[in-house]
């Protein structure tokens, strides 16, 4: 968002009265909150970042660390980020973003709008002078994320320029969990993966993923709907996804949880991240003026067991 358009501004032009509007958030970065009958929610225009969504009748299932930072340039720890053009390091430049550099600035809000018995908050980026530092392509990226008994999430790139591009992208979703030692991740039986806490050896997903330790693996070409299932919170988080063939399972758990400093000590326990994307041979490559959408779509359903 350029810094000049006010909140007061955002809200003339899009807030729904009672249902959605655009207040100041920790930082005093704008969030537009969502309260509608079938959903809360709360979207961050820096790094067009959900943070929170709560389906009527059930907890949050979305965490946010509470040592975050909040800051132009730095990431939101927790919620939703959005990872692009690449994920993890780039492979070229050690000192590039973790992730990509569009989940640490302000996107513009573009619309809030009704839909039915959901809300449709939709946000975009573009190609500039700061990216073009980072990586010298041509893109538009439209975040349209929809607020209901689901929470559909699409991500919509577009190769703006005149040569091809081509990227990694991920929505690193931060599920929030009663105990990650006790939550499991089911729908990954017999795909295998790359084990990043093991030099990226490729292994071979057997029954449902544990976590006993840091945990941090791309599975990759899977189109699998997957569930994070949580005995404590006594539900599932059930991700479907379109056009996306990777799917990351991270958790750092105690160990890596001490070298990051926007993670409190013990808040390790409470998240387990189930991502979809595409990352390495999953990258896609887009023509001049050709667009694609990934879609991730989160429901709550009952009884983990
Ligand atoms: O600390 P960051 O940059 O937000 O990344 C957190 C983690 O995100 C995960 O999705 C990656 O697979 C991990 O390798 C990474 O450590």
């Amino acid at each position: 968002m350029p810094s000049f358009v006010s909140i007061e501004k955002l809200n003339e032009q899009h807030a729904i009265a009672g249902i959605a509007s655009v207040i100041s958030g920790e930082g005093n970065l704008p969030k537009v909150r969502v309260t509608s009958p079938r959903a809360s929610a709360e979207i961050y225009l820096h790094g067009a970042q959900v943070t929170s969504w709560q389906p009527a009748g059930s907890e949050d299932a979305i965490f946010l660390s509470a040592k975050s930072y909040w800051e132009e340039g730095r990431a939101i720890r927790g919620g939703i980020p959005v990872c692009f053009p690449w994920f993890r390091n780039k492979a070229d430049d050690q000192k590039a973003p973790s992730h990509g550099f569009v989940r640490t600035k302000a996107w513009e809000l573009l619309s809030i709008a009704h839909e039915g018995d959901s809300v449709v908050v939709t946000l975009v980026t573009e190609s500039d002078e700061a990216s073009r530092r980072w990586w010298p392509h041509e893109f538009r990226i439209v975040h349209r994320v929809t607020v209901g008994a689901e929470l559909k999430l699409e991500l919509v790139v577009t190769n703006t320029g005149d040569t091809a591009l081509k990227f990694e992208e991920a929505l690193h979703t931060y599920h929030r969990v009663g105990d990650a030692g006790r939550t499991r991740v089911a729908g990954l039986d017999g795909a295998p993966y790359l084990d990043n806490m093991d030099g990226n050896r490729e292994k071979t997903q057997a029954g449902d993923v544990k976590f006993t330790g840091p945990t941090d693996n791309a599975y990759l070409t899977t189109r699998n709907a997957v569930e994070v299932v949580d005995p404590v919170l006594h539900r599932r988080i059930r991700t479907e996804k379109k056009n996306s063939l990777t799917t990351v399972v991270w958790n750092p758990w105690q160990e890596g949880a001490k070298a990051l400093a926007d993670l409190g000590d013990d808040e390790w326990q409470s998240m387990a991240c189930a991502e979809a994307g595409n990352i390495r041979s999953n990258a896609v490559t887009l023509a001049p003026g050709e667009e694609h959408t990934m879609t991730a779509t989160l429901a709550v359903e009952g009884d983990g067991r």
